[in-house]
């Protein structure tokens, strides 16, 4: 394994495109508003735990102080606890995910809950957050509204965060995103190292123009994130991408099996994407980005290890030790 610098490209776009929350204040954002509506949709399945305060916070930061996002829906994904009383009690409109386009046969997941929560919404601008955050604050929306109210050429916010891990034994400060470090990430960077910039590719939390995000397929479970940003790379471009740092996030961690599921759904996600035809701005790339806690913030404020992966094959054995011809070995 070799270190060597993120690519010129990936570096141009980091540069250009990665903001901090506070870079966008509330203020500016309600100036810039205009007549432009702006939706959130939280999709939650069994969230009660949670949900309550996340849209108090929306609705008495955003809606009734700053006048900034005009419309709130919680989409009930199929929940069996009090999420759907929990948000409405709140102040939000909440739909089931089953209602709506009810005509069409019923699909499973996140994805399919976001993609319902766009049709029910009606925003110029859509940001979607996730329903089992802990401390929500209003930050996570102020920062993903700011590139796209600031600047008419992004048309597509993705938010990163540190994440930690926290269970029984306690919490490790960077132990969190396992799918996104094992699975997504390499993924990304052996196919579609334009978008190895994104600190946190499969984020919950991200919002875009409503005419862009109404022609991409949405994944209807866990690989939404991901397809999103591939869809989005060939339909509007890197440079039409952005994101911006939250700070840190906390949530409720899913099992080792239901992230092996969730990985199983990412990884065929992008299988499709990679076959029968290889995606238009697929390419062939050995360099994997991290992003670690530290470094000098000139860029991000990260440290960004760009390590060569190689992978060499030797011969079966039997082929060099006994000169057996390779065609003619069977496992
Ligand atoms: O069938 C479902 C499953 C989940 N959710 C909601 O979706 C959000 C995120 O789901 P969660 O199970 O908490 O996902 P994580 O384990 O946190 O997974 C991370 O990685 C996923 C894969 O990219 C992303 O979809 C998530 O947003 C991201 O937080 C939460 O509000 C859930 O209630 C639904 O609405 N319906
Ligand atoms: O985004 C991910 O990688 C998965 O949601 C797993 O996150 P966790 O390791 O923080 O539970």
């Amino acid at each position: 394994m070799r270190h060597q610098q993120l690519p010129t490209g990936t570096l141009d776009w980091l540069t250009r495109r990665t903001s901090r929350a506070a870079d966008w204040p509330p203020r500016a954002l309600v100036e810039a508003k205009g007549g432009t509506r702006i939706s959130v949709v939280i999709p939650a399945h069994n969230e009660e735990a949670t949900i309550g305060d996340i849209v108090r916070v929306i609705r008495h930061e955003l809606m009734c102080r700053l006048r900034l996002v005009d419309e709130l829906l919680v989409v009930d994904s199929r929940s069996t606890d009090a999420t759907a009383r929990a948000a409405h009690a709140a102040g939000a409109r909440v739909v089931r995910q089953d209602d709506v386009l009810g005509e069409l046969p019923p699909a499973d997941g996140k994805g399919d809950a976001l993609w319902k929560g766009l049709a029910a919404s009606s925003g110029d601008l859509v940001a979607f957050v996730d329903g089992d955050l802990r401390s929500f604050p209003p930050e996570f929306v102020t920062g993903l509204l700011g590139p796209l109210l600031l600047d008419q050429d992004v048309a597509y916010v993705k938010g990163f965060y540190h994440r930690p891990l926290t269970d029984s034994r306690g919490t490790v400060p960077d132990g969190g995103g396992r799918v996104t470090e094992l699975v997504a990430r390499p993924l990304i960077n052996l196919h579609w190292p334009a978008l190895a910039g994104f600190v946190q590719p499969l984020a919950g939390e991200y919002a875009g123009r409503r005419e862009v995000l109404e022609r991409v397929p949405f994944v209807t479970g866990y690989g939404v994130e991901i397809g999103l940003l591939v869809d989005l790379l060939h339909g509007v471009g890197l440079d039409a991408l952005a994101q911006v740092d939250l700070g840190s996030r906390e949530h409720s961690h899913q099992s080792i099996p239901e992230l092996g599921r969730m990985a199983t759904q990412i990884l065929l996600t992008v299988q499709r994407r990679l076959a029968p035809h290889a995606h238009p701005l697929a390419q062939s790339s050995t360099a994997l980005a991290q992003f670690l806690r530290g470094g000098s913030g000139a860029v991000v404020d990260r440290e960004v290890v760009v390590t060569e992966v190689t992978v060499t094959e030797r011969p079966p054995l039997a082929a060099v030790r006994d000169g057996v011809p390779t065609d003619l070995l069977r496992l």
